[in-house]
């Protein structure tokens, strides 16, 4: 396997797979940008080389080409995060590409539109795949946040590099980090899972019984376990098509031994906005009309005290919806309890680009033990799982 280190990128074009999906707000202005910063040293060795580099990533979910999720918007703070200004290419494969790719001199950088915006790169079509890679000489993935997808860009486009393709320094570090961790958990080993993603995450959960000794269930997460359970959730977020899996889960955490602690109230709004009106109710007892935005006072105490005691802690997924002044504080408290147990000799990983977003809000980055630029990514690593993006490679 190549290494980056140790290759030389002179008068090469390097295609960098990069994870650029950062949280945005509502004027387009990146609201954390760690995940830009952390691709800085690959970028950086490649143009140290005298190579050309070339940057392809998703950004968010995009139904086709919606400008919002262009990655047009990140541009002004990646050039001035690499020193120098990064050229763009309003399409990632086509003749707006290609004249581009062509056209660029060792020493520059171009940002590819984002490669979700064709369907093609979620279905991890070969074509697509080859599209790409004829733009470059090299491929390099330090997409870690993203290596859990078998992509077109993360994983496909591989097999076109048999001899030049390597992982950039996020990926190489990542691995590093998070081997230590798994080899080296110390008990009560206790992961939390909140965020709105519940059909990515619902199956890692799963796969977490048996590993981890506390489970606590927050954020949008919540409602599809307490629908399941009969409760009422008014209009909170949720997935119907999960109810039965979360209902076996329940039962299958007692025969595995990991103890569940699932919000018992909630925060809820009449609306999705900070300036909503709230109530704190019993987690079952949503109105109609109503949607659960945070954890409430009791669930908080509750998952304060079961942090306070772990040795282990693995944090994803933000237990409300934080980035509102109104629905924070439950994620506020479980960022500051992460902090007192680290204190107290815990070891504490954070990931996913919204939980590292939390964690920055509260300036408490570094008083964990280690923040991943993975979430989804991340836990399946953890589970043991073989992520494409990393598989592409090694194979
Ligand atoms: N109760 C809730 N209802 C709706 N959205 C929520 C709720 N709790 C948290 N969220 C949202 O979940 C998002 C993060 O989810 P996710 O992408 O799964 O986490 P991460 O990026 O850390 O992996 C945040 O933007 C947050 O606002
Ligand atoms: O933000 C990401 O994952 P995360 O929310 O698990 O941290 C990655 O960029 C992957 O995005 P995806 O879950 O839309 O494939």
């Amino acid at each position: 396997m190549q290494s980056i280190d140790k290759y030389d990128f002179s008068g090469k074009k390097a295609i960098v797979r990069v994870d650029f999906n950062v949280p945005l707000d509502d004027n387009f202005k990146i609201t954390d940008d760690t995940r830009i910063r952390a691709a800085i040293p690959t970028i950086k060795k490649i143009l140290k080389d005298s190579g050309a580099v070339i940057l392809m990533s998703h950004l968010g979910r995009p139904k086709g080409a919606e400008d919002k999720y262009s990655l047009k918007h990140i541009l002004p703070r990646l050039s001035e995060l690499i020193g120098k200004e990064v050229q763009f290419a309003e399409d990632c494969v086509g003749e707006k590409a290609k004249a581009k790719t062509k056209s660029l001199k060792p020493g520059e950088v171009l940002l590819l539109e984002n490669l979700r915006f064709h369907d093609e790169e979620k279905k991890g079509d070969e074509d697509f795949a080859k599209q790409l890679a004829s733009l470059a000489d090299v491929y390099v993935n330090d997409a870690f946040g993203t290596a859990h997808r078998a992509h077109a860009s993360t994983a496909v486009i591989a097999q076109y590099f048999p001899n030049d393709k390597m992982f950039g320094y996020v990926i190489e570090d990542e691995l590093k980090s998070v081997d230590k961790v798994i080899n080296d958990a110390k008990s009560p080993f206790t992961a939390i899972m909140g965020g709105s993603k519940v059909s990515s995450k619902i199956t890692i959960i799963k796969n977490l019984l048996g590993k981890v000794d506390n489970l606590i269930i927050g954020g949008g997460m919540t409602y599809t376990f307490v629908k399941a359970n009969g409760g009422n959730i008014g209009d909170s977020i949720h997935e119907d098509e999960y109810l039965d899996l979360a209902n076996d889960l329940i039962k299958q955490a007692k025969e595995k031994g990991t103890t569940i602690y699932l919000a018992t109230d909630s925060v809820i709004a009449d609306d999705f906005s900070n300036n909503a009106n709230t109530k704190v109710v019993d987690v079952n007892n949503i109105l109609d009309g109503w949607q659960g935005l945070d954890i409430g006072p009791e669930s908080t105490a509750k998952f304060k005290e079961v942090v306070a005691n772990s040795k282990t802690i693995l944090w994803n997924g933000p237990v409300g919806v934080f980035e509102m002044e109104s629905f924070e504080n439950g994620t506020k408290a479980i960022a500051e309890a992460i902090v007192e147990a680290t204190e107290k000799g815990a070891f504490s990983l954070i990931g996913g680009g919204d939980s590292v977003a939390a964690i920055n809000k509260y300036n408490l980055a570094n008083d964990v033990s280690y923040v991943s630029t993975g979430g989804g990514a991340l836990l399946e690593y953890i589970e043991g799982k073989d992520l494409p993006g990393i598989k592409a490679i090694r194979e």
